[in-house]
């Protein structure tokens, strides 16, 4: 028996308040994995304990390291040294996450052992290629389900080779797969980006004691080059509150009149903050207060009071720093006054589900008119609250569930959401989070064979 869980989410006056969002889920993931991989002990604050990351934590467990979640909510990892994992016993099995899946091949490739991937019907769909391809080129070999897709096996070589690659999709998570697996590679392994993305692995790699070099292109990207064999130490540290996830509860904010709410220790990494740049575009009244320095990464507290939107194009350029925020960003053009264009959003076909056309077809069923193309979304906004009253197919999207549920708070009939159990694997609490700041998210619970 399955539970299958539908949410509701009616309109509702102001919200208010200040609410601590859960843990970074780019940082939660490297950090489990260089815990992993570091001498000595690693002392964790903060880490997200949604599934994606409770399955990375399973699988370093898997692979050697020693890993214990204190009452206090801290994480302890004694780990391994690089080089030093062993073969799992077992399936490895990344759940929903692409992060996990992709950073932890590259990690196990250059490591002699064999290790078999597997994932959820959501992660079976996506492409892998985009790792396996390079990782090749660096010795390990793979056997994959048609079209490169999990499950698969990662045969690690023992004599890895150092590579060059540059990479043609902009993508945190394949430059991440072949930084860890240069970390047990002689010499130097460089990956060179046509555009900038999240920099998490190069300043946490920097922070346990790697050699992480970064130059710029003569086009304007990025070349990152690792030194193999470098001695990780354990570290302590908290991880910021994720700026992909106080996204929702921003965005609720400045579409529910009246609402002011702050949204504490939200990371500000410039690579992160594309959303929040584009919002106070559209006229979002939205400032980082406090800036401080957290594990290496800035933060700040983010304060968001209720404001009239407009309608902007949105610089392609601007999609790797702030990727997974379409879906929530598509909601606010949605409110706005005129079109939203966003552009250069191929990417989004490939995530969890295809998260243009789920929108596309999510906001349509709103009452939201809406244009899809091949890359593009382009949402035509009254400068009113949506219709509302529909059932959206989330596909088991964390992102589409919650950007429809905080469409729902405004909209002039409530939404429901369908497969909502998907917002535990990167927001768990989201429910109680929203509701503390006065939202009225109500859950439906059936069983089905
Ligand atoms: O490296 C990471 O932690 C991530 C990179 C992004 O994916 P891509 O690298 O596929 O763009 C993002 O969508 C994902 O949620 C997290
Ligand atoms: C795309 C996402 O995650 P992943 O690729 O790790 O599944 C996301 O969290 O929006």
């Amino acid at each position: 028996m399955i539970m299958a869980k539908t949410l509701h989410s009616g309109r509702v006056r102001a919200l208010s308040g200040s609410a601590l969002v859960p843990g970074d889920k780019s940082i939660s993931h490297r950090a489990l994995m260089l815990g992993a991989l570091a001498v000595g002990e690693s002392v964790v604050g903060g880490l997200l304990e949604g599934d994606d990351v409770l399955r990375t934590a399973a699988c370093m467990r898997a692979l050697g390291a020693e890993i214990t979640r204190h009452e206090d909510g801290r994480w302890h990892l004694y780990g391994r040294g690089v080089g030093g994992l062993s073969e799992p016993a077992d399936m490895l099995d990344m759940g929903n996450s692409g992060t996990g899946a992709r950073l932890l091949m590259g990690l196990v490739a250059t490591h002699p052992f064999t290790s078999f991937f597997t994932g959820d019907a959501s992660l079976r769909s996506r492409p892998m290629r985009r790792v396996t391809e390079p990782l090749t080129r660096m010795g390990a070999r793979f056997f994959t389900r048609e079209g490169g897709r999990l499950p698969l096996a990662v045969i690690g070589t023992a004599s890895p080779l150092p590579i060059s690659y540059e990479s043609p999709v902009a993508s945190a998570q394949v430059k991440s797969a072949l930084l860890l697996a240069g970390l047990n590679t002689p010499g130097e392994t460089t990956v060179i980006e046509r555009e900038a993305t999240r920099d998490h692995t190069e300043l946490m790699l920097r922070n346990f004691g790697a050699d992480v070099r970064v130059e710029a292109t003569e086009t304007g990207g990025r070349a990152i080059t690792v030194t193999g064999f470098p001695e990780l130490t354990g570290r302590q540290f908290d991880v910021p509150a994720d700026p992909s996830s106080a996204a929702f509860p921003a965005v609720a904010a400045l579409l529910v009149e009246g609402s002011e709410i702050v949204l504490t220790g939200v990371g500000i990494n410039p690579l992160r903050i594309g959303l929040y740049q584009t919002l106070r575009e559209m006229g979002a009244d939205l400032s980082f207060e406090n800036r401080r320095d957290q594990a290496g990464e800035p933060v700040a507290d983010l304060r968001v009071r209720a404001s009239r939107l407009k309608g902007i194009d949105v610089p392609a350029e601007r999609a790797p720093s702030m990727i997974d925020e379409y879906p929530i960003l598509a909601v606010a053009a949605a409110f706005a006054e005129g079109t939203t264009r966003m552009r250069g959003l191929a990417e989004l076909r490939v995530k969890e589900s295809d998260r243009l056309a789920a929108m596309a077809r999510g906001l349509a069923a709103c009452g939201v008119v809406v244009e899809e193309e091949a890359d593009a979304l382009i949402v035509h906004g009254k400068g009113r609250a949506p219709a509302g009253d529909a059932l959206i197919a989330t596909h088991f999207d964390h992102r589409i569930a919650m950007a429809f549920l905080v469409l729902g708070m405004a909209a002039e009939r409530p939404v429901a959401v369908d497969e909502a159990e998907a917002i535990d694997t990167s927001f768990p609490g989201f429910v109680a989070l929203m509701n503390g700041l006065g939202a009225a998210i109500t859950a439906e619970e059936e069983q089905r064979a």
